[in-house]
This record gives structure tokens, sequence and C-alpha cells, in this order.
């Protein structure tokens, strides 16, 4: 498995965001405003469900690559980092007392 992250896109993207280089997909969703982005999120959704009912995992694993990119864009416009989400989900994992139990070997 590779060691890419999605801190390492997230990156990618920031700089790509303002390349200003017109062959960026990434700079053209970013200027194309937050309504189109997550718009962009929202299809790139739909498209990884109808790909976990009716398709292959290949297509499914695709879909999701896409849904991630395009999520992180819109995260990346809305000046939330992933790492602001991790801490999110780490906290959810407080919640549940599943860190404490994993942490045990439980
Ligand atoms: N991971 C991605 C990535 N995933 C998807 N896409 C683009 O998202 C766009 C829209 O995807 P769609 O699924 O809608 O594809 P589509 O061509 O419109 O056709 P349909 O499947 O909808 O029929 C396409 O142009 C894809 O190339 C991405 N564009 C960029 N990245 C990453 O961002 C980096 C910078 O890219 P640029 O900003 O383009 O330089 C790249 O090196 C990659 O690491």
């Amino acid at each position: 498995m590779t060691n890419f992250s999605l801190q390492d896109l997230e990156a990618i993207i920031a700089t790509r965001a303002t390349s200003g280089d017109a062959s960026s997909w990434t700079a053209t969703l970013v200027g194309s405003g937050i309504n189109k982005a997550a718009e962009k999120l929202g299809e790139e959704a739909v498209e990884t469900v109808i790909a976990a009912i009716a398709e292959d995992s290949t297509k499914t694993r695709d879909e999701a690559a896409d849904l991630l990119f395009h999520l992180l864009v819109v995260l990346h416009m809305k000046e939330v980092s992933v790492g602001d989400v991790m801490d999110e989900l780490e906290r959810r994992t407080g919640q549940s007392g599943i860190t404490e139990k994993a942490s045990r070997g439980g």
C-alpha cells in the first residue's frame, strides 16, 4: 500500500488552488465558487453510491477517489483541514470508549 496520505493530497490542492494554471482542475473548481464545488462533490457522492450498488469494486474505488478529492477541495475552500476532521473523528471514538479498548488491545 502507498504512503500517500490525505494530508499529501490536501497540500497538493492548496498549492494548485492558487496556481493560476488554466489547466488545473483544482484551480478551476476553486475559482468557480463554493456552490459549484459543493454541487460537484454531491455528484461524486451519488456516483460513488451508484458504483457501490451496481458496479464492481474497482469502479467503486475509482469513484471513492473522485469523492475524496472533491471533498478535500470543498474542505480547503471552507478552511477546514484534514487534521480538523481527524480530530473530530478521534473525539467521537473517545465518546464511545473504543479508543481506550483499542489501546488495551480489547
Ligand atoms: N485527485 C485528483 C482528481 N480526481 C479527479 N479529478 C478530476 O475531476 C474532474 C471531474 O471528474 P468527473 O468524474 O466529473 O469526470 P468527467 O471527466 O467530468 O466525466 P464523468 O465521469 O463525470 O462523465 C476530472 O477532470 C478529473 O480529472 C482530479 N483532479 C486532480 N486530482 C489531484 O490534484 C492534483 C492537481 O490537479 P490539477 O489541479 O488538475 O493540476 C493532481 O495531480 C491529482 O493529485
